[in-house]
């Protein structure tokens, strides 16, 4: 339970805790998220006012998987508590930390499970410093009035170029002739290997990352063909076809891009193994359920397969080392003794450019949360926004409240709030969750107190905060 203090700190207003709503860091045409709201412009002239849950320095932040330094500076430099760890962690001693934090910030290995969130009584938000959410119980934490951002696009590019990368790779078997240069040997061959000019590229998942390849791979003279459950605009000359068999069937270099769901689990198995075309190669950087890796190991072996690239797996080590054994996943060995087979660590977004916008993008989303409740970008709330109170307001508040959208609720709420000048409001729902946000003026320190316990006793209450 989040408590708000009655103390006003003298610092409330340090220029430290300004959060840059403006800042682009990604050149996605669909960031409108971070462009400022129409509410914003003929901006008021009167310098924002920081709000305050409680003292920030009692704000814990626990970061798992080494998140990059630009969000751990954004973070701290609101003087927050963080506590950076380079790994993730065990599902135990995630629980043993996750009691005692507000916010915790992770990448795609960290599993915030129903179990794991239920001891996380003071969490108030999720950062995902990656594109995936699909490691977070999404809706367990919606309903406890946790709020999950990611980034959703900051990495993409860098996949993509991965992949450009290994397809030229694998069709010059890039990864064997170096191997064996690198035990002595000179093996020069021409047999198998070919240029990718004129050679046909299928994508499946046509959303960020593959639509971003499919510019790519047509640069390279490739035709682009995808395959998507949404029907959507082909860029370029690529052309969308009506279902993976069809793809599958057409394609000389196989992609996988789309997101962990029931419904892509092991999509890529014996039958579509079956369905490609002989000689030809596959490659995923999706994520590791996708692709039924016994199957594609039987593939390689007849030759059904010429090549593969994988950079995810059904088990991932928490921290780097020697882990890529049988115990992890039981057929590690077979796959380490495949040729032409390119095995990298999930490195499709760790680049310098992906990991440097990513902490900005989700350590300036958790600011605004923590700071000022804004949901924009939420993955898992509603988004709602207000216009930022400013040093004028000095006896505003701003109260946050998370509810279950059943009828009834805005008519007690407006009732409590009914003895203040209700300044702005708005109230967004997603699901069985509904979010209202609203700044009143004319409250003092015993109001405040008072209004979070009128809120906090309404059977429809999920979380409630108050800022000011
Ligand atoms: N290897 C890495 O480091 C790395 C980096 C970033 C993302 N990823 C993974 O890549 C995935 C895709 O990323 P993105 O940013 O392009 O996601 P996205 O949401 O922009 O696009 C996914 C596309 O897949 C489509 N899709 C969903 N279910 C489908 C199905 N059953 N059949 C066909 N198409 C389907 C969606 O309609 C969407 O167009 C992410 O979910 C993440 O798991 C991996
Ligand atoms: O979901 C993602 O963005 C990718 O899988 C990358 O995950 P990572 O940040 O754990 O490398």
């Amino acid at each position: 339970m989040v408590l708000p203090a009655l103390d006003i700190p003298a610092d409330r207003a340090a220029d430290s805790r300004r959060v840059s709503i403006t800042r682009s860091v990604s050149t996605s045409p669909t960031a409108t998220f971070m462009s400022p709201p129409s509410s914003f412009s003929g901006a008021r002239k009167a310098s924002v006012k920081h709000l305050k849950p409680f003292n920030t320095g009692d704000i814990k932040i626990l970061l798992l998987e080494n998140v990059n330094q630009t969000g751990r500076d954004i973070l701290l430099k609101q003087g927050y508590q963080v506590e950076f760890l380079k790994s993730s962690l065990p599902e135990d001693k995630l629980i043993e930390k996750i009691r005692d934090v507000h916010v915790i910030g992770i990448r795609s290995k960290t599993k915030l499970t129903a179990n794991v969130l239920r001891e996380a009584k003071n969490l108030i938000v999720i950062g995902c410093f990656c594109i995936g959410t699909n490691q977070v119980d999404l809706q367990y934490a919606a309903d406890h009035g946790i709020a999950v951002f990611n980034s959703p696009f900051s990495n993409s590019r860098s996949v993509a170029e991965l992949v450009i990368g290994e397809i030229i790779a694998l069709a010059r078997q890039l990864g064997d002739r170096s191997n064996e240069l690198h035990q002595g040997i000179w093996n020069k061959v021409s047999k198998g290997c070919w240029e990718v000019r004129g050679k046909t590229l299928g994508i499946i998942g046509y959303g960020h990352i593959g639509s971003q390849l499919s510019v790519l791979a047509e640069a390279m003279g490739m035709s682009v063909i995808y395959y998507d459950i949404v029907n959507l605009m082909a860029l370029g000359t690529s052309k969308q076809v009506p279902d993976l068999g069809v793809l599958l069937g057409e394609a000389d270099f196989v992609t996988c891009h789309v997101p962990e769901l029931p419904e892509t689990q092991r999509m890529i198995g014996p039958k579509q193994f079956e369905q490609m075309r002989t000689g030809s190669y596959l490659i995923n950087a999706s994520r590791g359920s996708v692709v039924d890796i016994p199957a594609l190991i039987d593939a390689m072996r007849t030759g059904k397969v010429a090549g593969a690239a994988l950079d995810v797996y059904p088990n991932e080590p928490a921290g780097n080392g020697n882990y890529f054994h049988n115990d992890l996943n039981t057929w590690a060995e077979d796959l380490r003794s495949l040729k032409n087979l390119i095995l990298t660590p999930h490195i499709g977004g760790s680049t310098e450019e992906a990991q440097s916008a990513i902490g900005i993008e989700v350590g300036e989303a958790l600011v605004r949360y923590v700071n000022e409740g804004v949901t924009l970008g939420a993955v898992n709330m509603p988004e709602v926004n207000l216009r930022s109170l400013t040093l004028e307001d000095s006896d505003h508040i701003r109260v946050i409240f998370i509810h279950q959208n059943i009828p009834g609720v805005l008519r007690k709420v407006n009732e409590i709030l009914g003895d203040h000048n209700v300044d702005k409001q708005m109230t967004d729902s997603r699901g069985d969750v509904a979010y209202l946000m609203a700044d009143i003026s004319n409250v003092d320190h015993n109001g405040v107190r008072e209004l979070y316990e009128e809120l906090e006793s309404l059977n429809s209450c999920i979380k409630t905060r108050i800022l000011y």
